[in-house]
């Protein structure tokens, strides 16, 4: 069953919106960040892991985002351009504003935390004047990052993409994504995050970011009654992740599909998302069902936690196959399937 209907002859298969920051994981981890002495550089920022977790499965993704004019600013547009990732819509800011920096703390193979920098973020200078909509219809489909609706002007852009993607018909997928350091108030949260829901054909997010999407709406709403709120709304698909736990996904036809995570030697807490959004979007965007889509996701989430790096660990589709194959034999079949 097809639940979104991308338009095959656009070039991109999806364009993203949202942060490229730099993430700086620690080398001697498993301690706190401050005894940690050195850091390991990568590309970052939920968004652009995204980007390159769908070009590493041979996916062709445009990117709306500012950078900082800088060294770093370079550093993260030939990241993108080595993986094969357009460039044409990534601007440099004018007024000197700075790429933001992800200090990670991975404190053990349970518990990890990240230090976020970003004021005066370049990431956040997105404005409605880097926003075509000739960029957005020659894509399949468009992913609005929540962070990027945390603060004007990257707000009012992330909004004309939403809208433009309506008057394009360009399937909406909205990564709920918070990140609490950005945000001024938990009122604004809701506001912006019930709007983007609210137009979206597909959500991404835990448990905690729907209870911040509905905060306004329905509070305490649990996963069956979110999903049926979001499906009213024109979602056609609600998935709803629960860490080690696994994830679901609801369909607007009343079905539902969950999955729990493989088994795997993890490293640290952050990237399985990113992992978990490219995969299970890679399947989307095959035509598969969405039982295979959110094994895919959970295949490549697992790979993810058990690796160091978010972006720089991205799999490629052979490499998710193995891992799948592997459990299968390992686990037997269907293992992660509940
Ligand atoms: N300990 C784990 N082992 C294997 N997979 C995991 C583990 N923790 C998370 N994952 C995978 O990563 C996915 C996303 O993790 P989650 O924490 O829910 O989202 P996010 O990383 O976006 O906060 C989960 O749905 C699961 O598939
Ligand atoms: O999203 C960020 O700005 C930080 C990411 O680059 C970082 O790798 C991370 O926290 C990924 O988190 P996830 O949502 O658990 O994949």
């Amino acid at each position: 069953m097809k639940y979104i209907q991308f338009d095959e002859k656009r070039p991109y298969d999806l364009t993203l919106v949202g942060r490229i920051t730099i993430d700086l994981n620690p080398v001697d981890y498993y301690r706190t960040l401050e005894e940690s002495t050195t850091f390991k550089k990568y590309l970052g920022g939920s968004p652009a892991n995204i980007a390159v977790g769908l070009a590493r499965l041979g996916k062709k993704c445009g990117f709306f985002a500012r950078v900082s004019d800088d060294r770093f600013g370079d550093y993260v547009t030939d990241y993108f351009r080595r993986e094969g990732i357009d460039t044409s819509r990534i601007r440099r800011c004018e007024h000197g504003e700075k790429i933001g920096l992800t200090f990670t703390e991975i404190l053990s193979e349970q518990e990890s935390s990240i230090l976020m920098y970003r004021n005066r973020a370049a990431d956040l200078q997105l404005g409605v004047s880097d926003i075509d909509e000739e960029y957005i219809s020659g894509s399949k489909a468009v992913l609005i990052s929540g962070t990027a609706l945390s603060e004007s002007p990257s707000r009012e852009a992330a909004l004309k993409v939403l809208f433009l993607a309506r008057k394009t018909g360009t399937p909406v997928i909205f990564d709920i994504d918070y990140r609490e350091y950005n945000w001024k108030s938990k009122d604004e949260i809701g506001v912006y995050y019930g709007i983007a829901a609210g137009q979206a054909d597909v959500i991404l997010g835990s448990r905690e970011e729907y209870d911040l999407a509905g905060q306004l709406i329905r509070p305490g709403m649990d996963d069956r009654e979110t999903a049926s709120y979001w499906h009213g709304r024109g979602a056609k698909i609600v998935v709803i992740k629960h860490g080690k736990e696994g994830s679901t996904a609801y369909t607007n036809d009343g079905q539902n599909f969950s999955i729990r995570p493989f088994p795997i030697k993890k490293l640290k807490g952050f990237g399985g998302g990113d992992g978990y959004a490219s995969a299970f979007l890679y399947g989307l965007l095959e035509g598969w069902d969405v039982i295979d889509c959110l094994e895919f996701g959970s295949a490549s989430a697992s790979l993810l936690v058990a690796s160091h790096s978010c972006a720089d660990s991205m799999p490629g589709v052979g490499d998710i196959k193995n891992y799948i194959d592997e459990c299968k034999q390992r686990y037997g079949e269907l293992v992660a399937r509940v």
